[in-house]
């Protein structure tokens, strides 16, 4: 029980934290029963097989008393004759169902967890990728990805072994005690007065233990650290002439593995010495004075039953030992639930899991106007980004946004794109306040291609699908020749089905863009958002995604957010944007005409780098 890896020098694992079970909780994670009522036929049915089971198991240890007794000419039950050859039958009849039980008890309780975990999983997933953005701003992704992962086994498994198992282990416990009983009181209680002080101790015991075990690893896991630390910084050690430094700080920190280890040995040794002292002296002593009994054959027990009784004495500390840890499960099993069941209470956006509730109701040609906007993010309430931000984009026409880094550019597309609400201000899609739209029927028609292209781990032609997943393969061959991007894809030799993202082949970013790009352009949006990338493209690249971008801007409002004013001339708008202020909109000929504008100072400051 205190077996802890010691000294092999990795971080002790990091356990799920454990919750209290009272009341409060277990109605609380009674919501997730719903999950489980699907199946419940078959969990009751699981349920009822496992109790059986379970007593069947208890019962069995009966037949070897049983056999003994027969073989010695007693008849041990009076249901079951003193023969040796009926009781073999009986029993090979009675494992034969064991079996049986077994096997349908194990398989619907895997059935039904399984089932109910993949739903569980599944609405976690679906309630996670629905929550709005600001839900994400405060936690971390690895955090978020335990839940699935981590906290969801962990109910799996209570689900499968740990419930029955407790089930099971209680059931011996109790039928084991009362069988004791029955062959022998005065054996029982001087079990029962010993035994549970024994577990206790040994309990409390391997729990230090496993305590000492676990800061000698992380002692050495520590002393492991130096080593990659200075061999990492090995220029600066011989640099600084620190060798000897650094061998004094590892010789140090062993010392201290040495005597963390030492001081666990000697706890582990006492531990040992404990067992075989008091356990099996007690084991000793109840089979010695069970001996005796069996001595004084009028009064005392057969050797049947004495063979039974040391069996269940078995079988019970086995149980009283197991259930610990068992419970143990059962309150990190209770813990994950309570913070799946946060998530699953989290309110999401009203976006369907059924795609077909998705698709677009209300039409969008492609007016999009901000009405004194006021914005700060959820997260950051007192900061505001946006004051009062106002302006209109007809269907159709190019607007630039400039304006320096952090002014709020960024947050206006996020605005478009309904990832947050404005807290004063309207924003208007073709003269009608963005509440009056379906959140799908707005982001269904709106796209996005951002600075930095994340294409998911698959083939380029799913890649681009992604626009649209009904898109049939001609449909995404036209819009990467459109976008510039059927060439270099050809190229490759498995063209279309080659695989991108973090296994697969790394694509240039110019390349990537042109993929979004076509995305977008599958998508065919009424309003598109271009995040222009800030950093530079060689010039055969960005002639591509120039190219590509006029062909994906024609006929629809483009809303540009741009690093490289060379790029936003022909706009028919460009609003410059200065600490969440519009401070200037205009054509490109009237802002630079404006000598103490912003932009025209932005437009000579980039004008001169170039030059330079
Ligand atoms: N998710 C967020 N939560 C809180 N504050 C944010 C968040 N995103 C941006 N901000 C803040 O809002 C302000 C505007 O940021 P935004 O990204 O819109 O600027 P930007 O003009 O797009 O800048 P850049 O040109 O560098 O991309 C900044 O002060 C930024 O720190």
């Amino acid at each position: 029980m205190a077996r802890g890896r010691l000294n092999s020098g990795a971080k002790a694992e990091a356990e799920l934290p454990k919750a209290k079970i009272d009341k409060q909780t277990l109605r609380k994670i009674g919501k997730l029963v719903s999950y489980i009522k699907p199946y419940r036929g078959k969990f009751i049915g699981g349920l009822l097989f496992l109790i059986i089971s379970s007593l069947v198991g208890l019962a069995f240890p009966g037949f070897f008393g049983a056999l003994i007794d027969a073989s010695q000419g007693i008849q041990r039950f009076t249901f079951i004759p003193a023969n040796l050859a009926t009781i073999g039958k009986i029993a090979v009849v009675v494992l034969f169902l064991q079996g049986f039980v077994s096997f349908f008890r194990i398989t619907w309780f895997v059935q039904v967890a399984e089932n109910a975990l993949a739903a569980l999983r599944r609405d976690t997933y679906f309630k996670l990728v629905t929550l709005p953005m600001n839900f994400f701003a405060n936690r971390r992704v690895g955090e978020l990805n335990s839940r699935i992962s981590a906290d969801l086994s962990q109910i799996q498994d209570t689900l499968t072994t740990t419930l029955a198992e407790i089930i099971r282990q209680v059931i011996i416990m109790i039928g084991g005690i009362i069988l004791l009983m029955v062959i022998s009181i005065k054996l029982t209680i001087a079990l029962l007065v010993v035994l549970p002080i024994l577990i206790v101790v040994a309990i409390v015991f391997g729990k230090f233990i496993r305590k000492l075990s676990r800061q000698a690893q992380d002692q050495l896991a520590e002393s492991n650290t130096i080593v990659e630390e200075t061999l990492q910084g090995i220029a600066n050690v011989k640099a600084f002439v620190n060798e000897a430094f650094e061998a004094g700080r590892y010789q140090k920190n062993l010392q201290n593995v040495v005597t963390l280890a030492v001081k666990g040995a000697k706890y582990r040794g006492l531990f040992g010495a404990f067992i075989v002292f008091c356990l099996f002296g007690t084991v000793f002593c109840e089979i010695w004075y069970g001996s005796y009994l069996v001595s004084i054959h009028d009064r005392g027990l057969t050797f049947g039953q004495l063979t039974n009784f040391i069996i269940y004495a078995a079988f019970i500390s086995a149980a009283m030992g197991s259930l610990p840890d068992l419970y143990a499960n059962l309150q990190k099993a209770v813990g994950a639930s309570e913070r799946v069941l946060e998530i699953l209470e989290e309110t999401g956006e009203p976006v369907s899991i059924n795609a077909i509730e998705n698709a677009i109701v209300q039409k969008i040609s492609g007016n999009l106007s901000f009405q004194n906007v006021e914005f700060s993010y959820p997260s950051r309430p007192e900061v505001k980004v946006l004051h009062g931000v106002s302006f209109n984009a007809d269907a159709g026409q190019k607007v630039a946004i400039v304006g320096p880094s952090g002014s709020g550019k960024s947050t206006m597309a996020a605005l478009v794109l309904q990832f947050y609400h404005p807290q004063g201000g309207t924003i208007l899609f073709d003269g009608k306040p963005a509440a009056d739209y379906a959140l799908t029927d707005i982001r269904n028609q709106v796209a996005i291609v951002p600075q930095d292209v994340l294409l998911f781990g698959g083939t380029i032609l799913e890649n681009i699908a992604y626009g649209k997943l009904s898109a049939s393969k001609e449909d995404i061959i036209q819009a990467a020749k459109r976008a510039n991007a059927d060439q270099f894809i050809t190229s490759f030799p498995e063209g279309y089905d080659t695989v991108v993202g973090e296994r697969g082949v790394k694509l240039s970013g110019g390349q990537r863009q042109r993929i979004a790009i076509a995305r977008a352009l599958l998508k065919n949006p009424a309003i598109l958002i271009l995040d222009e990338a800030t950093s530079s493209l060689d010039s055969e690249s960005e002639r591509l995604v120039q190219e590509a971008l006029e062909e994906l801007m024609k006929g629809r409002t483009s809303i540009i957010i741009a690093h490289r004013l060379s790029t936003i001339r022909e706009a028919d708008k460009i609003i410059v944007l200065e600490k969440g202020v519009i401070i200037e909109s205009g054509t490109h000929q009237e802002l630079v005409a404006n000598e103490q504008g912003l932009y025209r100072y932005l437009s000579q400051l980039q004008y001169d780098a170039v030059q330079s």
